[in-house]
């Protein structure tokens, strides 16, 4: 596998369609190569061109593609299937180190990048052609995208979610290559998959399936059982503060890290310090751009803590240049999820990362958004009195009568509801309060039940 050696080395290819500007461009190409060094590789250089689109059966026109290959070691053109000798690098990657074919002979001090990166979507035979070409191993940002969840994911849901997420990129790529007997696909994919065909994907499929449903079971009653709360989500691009923003709201220690996908569950916390009734935050998985589909599908389960949500915090990064663009894709996500009807607001951070002018031309172009930095410890307090006013703003007074005989119903009250004051007569307590006007009826119907 890949852990043989030492830190695996990848040369970025990007194409630019007429559609995008320079600064759009580089921005992606730079993004990629986090994705990629976050997958622990390192990018030793990149090779861009403008072409009309990226159809083409090689994705690369003729002389780039022989500057890719010299960067690589491969011929630099697109040879017959049959004749692919194979590097040392996808031997080992393919792990199929006892085949009869001859191994190229690679000089392992010169170190040539094992992996080619293309910041596009790929179809299973632009990838091969590119492979032949460059004798590396080609991936596409969709697979960095995957690979990355694959070996991030931490709860069994998110687990389950992106083996399946996996499975369907991976299956069509073998598919097209199966004369040779099913090959594996992307980096680290686990042996098992070596040998799998689409029969066994698909009872794979289905078994993935029913065990997530029952996970799923488990959360939905988790989340019934938080119903009528006061609830938060943050979302928005990776790498904008979301978790930074969790942390110094709620004291937890969820992850922060400078790295894309730090987050890859929904974390739930109480606003710190605690208001009557609490305010729960959850903490999602960012967004990038070209999400692949099967994700953003096998996430819209962790993401229903967002829908649920009575706010949405959109969090962006505002010292990036491109992000109206990541806000851009933050939005078509959640619209894509179902998640545009919760009102949301948008949250502007690492201000202070960003001079007066541009905060006055963030403001302008921004009115309603709130500007703040999630380091900042007064501008996190005035966020919990944002939070704390919008809630207040739709709660109502109402007055509860808790019968002796049901004295157990009292912290759920001081849970989903504000005290205000309490009296007793003979038939029990007499609590005035103040809640949203659902968790009030939802209160009362349990008192009377
Ligand atoms: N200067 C500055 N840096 C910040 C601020 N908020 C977050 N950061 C940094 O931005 C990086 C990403 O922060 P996270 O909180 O992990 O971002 P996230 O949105 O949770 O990212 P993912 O989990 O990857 O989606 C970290 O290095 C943080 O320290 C801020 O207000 N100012
Ligand atoms: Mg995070």
């Amino acid at each position: 596998m890949e852990t043989a050696s030492p830190t695996p080395l990848a040369v970025l290819v990007g194409i630019q369609t007429p559609d995008v500007d320079d600064i759009a461009h580089e921005a992606s190409l730079e993004e990629l190569g986090r994705l990629v060094k976050t997958l622990g590789y390192e990018v030793v250089g990149s090779v861009s061109q403008k072409r009309e689109g990226t159809g083409a059966a090689s994705i690369l026109g003729a002389g780039k593609l022989e500057e890719l290959a010299n960067i690589t070691g491969g011929r630099g053109i697109i040879t017959p299937i049959v004749k692919t000798p194979m590097t040392k690098a996808r031997k080992r990657f393919e792990g199929a180190a006892n085949s009869h074919e001859d191994i190229e002979e690679e000089t392992d001090d010169l170190r040539r990048p094992e992996f080619v990166i293309v910041d596009h979507e790929l179809t299973p035979s632009q990838i091969r052609n590119l492979e032949r070409a460059t004798g590396a191993q080609v991936l596409d940002r969709t697979g960095v995208i995957v690979e990355i969840f694959h070996r991030h994911a931490n709860t069994r849901e998110a687990k389950l979610q992106v083996e399946m997420a996996r499975l369907r990129y991976v299956a069509p790529r073998l598919r097209e290559s199966s004369n040779g007997g099913g090959r594996q696909q992307g980096p680290g994919a686990g042996e098992s998959n070596l040998s799998l065909d689409r029969r066994k994907i698909r009872d794979r499929l289905a078994e993935l399936k029913t065990q997530l449903e029952a996970v799923q079971r488990d959360s939905d009653h988790r989340r019934s059982a938080r119903k009528n709360q006061l609830r938060v989500a943050l979302v928005g691009y990776t790498n904008a503060g979301k978790s930074s923003l969790m942390r110094a709201l709620t004291g937890s220690q969820v992850l922060v890290q400078d790295k894309l996908f730090a987050t890859l569950d929904t974390t739930v916390r109480t606003l710190q310090p605690e208001t009557r009734p609490r305010i729960l935050i959850s903490d999602t998985v960012g967004f990038i751009k070209q999400l692949p589909h099967d994700l953003v599908a096998s996430f819209r389960s962790t993401l229903s803590e967002a829908l649920e949500a009575s706010l949405l915090l959109f969090v962006v990064d505002a010292s990036d240049p491109t992000y109206e663009a990541q806000l851009e894709v933050s939005r078509s996500v959640l619209h894509e999820i179902g998640a545009d009807v919760v009102p949301s607001r948008l949250v502007l951070n690492k201000m202070d990362r960003v001079d007066e002018a541009r905060r006055a031309e963030l403001l302008e172009k921004h009115p309603d958004a709130i500007p703040l930095s999630a380091h900042r410890p007064e501008d996190v307090s005035a966020l919990r009195e944002t939070l704390i006013a919008f809630f207040e703003a739709d709660m109502v007074e109402d007055v509860l009568v808790l019968p002796y005989a049901k004295q157990g119903l009292i912290g759920e009250i001081y849970e989903s509801a504000r005290v205000l004051s309490e009296d007793h007569d003979e038939t029990g307590r007499i609590l005035t309060v103040r809640g949203l006007p659902g968790a009030l009826a939802r209160l009362k119907r349990s008192l009377a039940g």
